[in-house]
């Protein structure tokens, strides 16, 4: 799991600081009694399906199938049917292998096509194509083109060279896979894209990937056990009351997620799509920022600093005093790195994390840091409810609909209508 602190003083404080604490409080209040209400009701289906377990054969039935079969796995999928298994993928490169190696193209692009067909293995490589509405353009034209790439070169029945997760009704890709005899599981009707990595669609990758579902799942249950019983006291309900306060008061346009974990990368992309498609509506929303450090201090920690105060910032941070590489004292002294001698690379990661929350803090900004003990499924499973739940509740505060993303559809018409008017 995870904890959540504001820096060395309570949040409560640093509100009153700045005027807001009432605003706050009313915010958490109206956030704690949505959330509540949600437990007892109706959990949205992202959190009641994960609960249930209720597709955990499945999910390793297939991954399983992958796995005795292959040694590639390329899943094929755009936006919430690719980011939600990439963020939990992440971890998987920590481990000794025991499962495929995934890979992901989520977005259409001519050149890394070129590439997987210049390195993957015809007959060892298994096709996932993943669509929550078995219509998406992008993932239908890599289908087609990996099949064209497989079907000259396998030794084996083209059917297992290929699997699809899709809803159960009528569409293009299941049509495809039907056609193909090859294995189809469900994509859950009631849980959007964005909100699905805990199901068939984040899992199956993870599972063939060797990770255990259990674990995410047993990571978010905790989470979203707590929000339903002590709401005002989880980081969702409490980081929607304060994103919203801060919007409503203070100016803030952005939400920066700054991961100081390379694993983590992922996670804030998967984030990204979450934030801004759930809540980016009538006029309304916040714009994600997606950083990660160190590297991000070189890149756009100046902005941070010393732009604009528009931003609500959370920090992701994996302590790791004692981890990684240890610099020899004498190397670093005679390269200037005296303040490094004898210090481990996670010292100094784990340093300027603190650094870099101390230094905006000293600006006047609230900063919320939230804390792993590891890069594991538990951990990573726990963080994806609670950004689910929060963002669920955010929507609520701002009045607006998590669940739908209808501005969307309006570029995807006009796509396809400067394709057929190509000469
Ligand atoms: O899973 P699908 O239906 O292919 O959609 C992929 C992505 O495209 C969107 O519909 C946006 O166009 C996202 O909401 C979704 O995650």
């Amino acid at each position: 799991m995870f904890t959540m602190d504001f820096g060395s003083r309570p949040l409560d404080d640093l509100l009153d600081d700045v005027g807001l604490k009432h605003a706050f409080d009313k915010n958490l209040e109206k956030a704690s009694a949505y959330a509540r209400a949600l437990a007892m009701d109706a959990l949205p289906p992202f959190a009641r399906r994960t609960g249930e377990d209720q597709d955990h054969a499945a999910i390793e039935a297939l991954a399983h199938e992958i796995q005795r079969g292959f040694k590639e796995l390329v899943v094929l999928g755009t936006g919430g049917s690719s980011l939600g298994a990439q963020a939990a993928l992440a971890i998987a490169r920590y481990r000794p292998s025991t499962g495929v190696t995934v890979h992901t193209p989520d977005s259409l692009c001519p050149f890394e096509m070129d590439r997987l067909f210049a390195t993957l293995d015809p007959n060892e490589t298994h096709v996932l194509s993943i669509s929550k509405s078995g219509t998406t353009a992008e993932t239908l034209a890599q289908l087609l083109a990996f099949r064209a790439w497989l079907e000259p070169q396998t030794k084996r029945p083209l059917k297992d060279h290929f699997s699809f997760i899709t809803e159960p009704k009528p569409s293009a890709l299941r049509a495809y896979g039907e056609a193909l005899g090859s294995h189809i599981v469900e994509h859950p009707l009631d849980v959007g894209g964005r909100f699905s990595v805990l199901t068939t669609v984040g899992m199956v990758p993870v599972a063939a990937a060797g990770l255990s579902v259990k674990g995410f799942r047993h990571g978010a249950h905790e989470i979203y056990k707590a929000v339903g019983s002590v709401p005002e006291t989880t980081a969702a309900v409490i980081g929607a009351a304060l994103t919203h306060t801060l919007a409503e008061h203070r100016g803030v346009t952005q939400v920066l997620l700054m991961a100081y974990a390379d694993a983590l990368r992922a996670f804030t992309r998967w984030h990204g799509q979450l934030w801004a498609e759930s809540l980016g509506k009538d006029g309304k929303g916040t714009t994600p920022i997606r950083a990660v450090g160190p590297v991000d201090q070189h890149s756009q920690l100046q902005l941070f600093l010393d732009g604009p105060d528009d931003k609500f910032s959370t920090f992701i941070v994996v302590p790791s005093y004692g981890k990684g590489p240890r610099l020899d004292p004498k190397a670093a002294k005679d390269n200037g790195l005296d303040y490094m001698a004898g210090r481990t690379i996670g010292d100094t990661v784990t340093c300027q994390a603190r650094a870099t929350q101390d230094a905006l803090r000293a600006r006047g900004r609230i900063i919320r840091q939230l804390t792993i003990n590891a890069l594991d499924e538990e951990n990573i499973g726990a963080l994806f409810m609670s950004f689910m739940l929060e963002t669920v509740v955010m929507a609520h505060l701002m009045g607006v609909d998590a669940f739908d993303q209808p501005a969307v559809e309006e570029s995807k018409i006009l796509t396809r209508k400067y394709l057929a008017e190509l000469e």
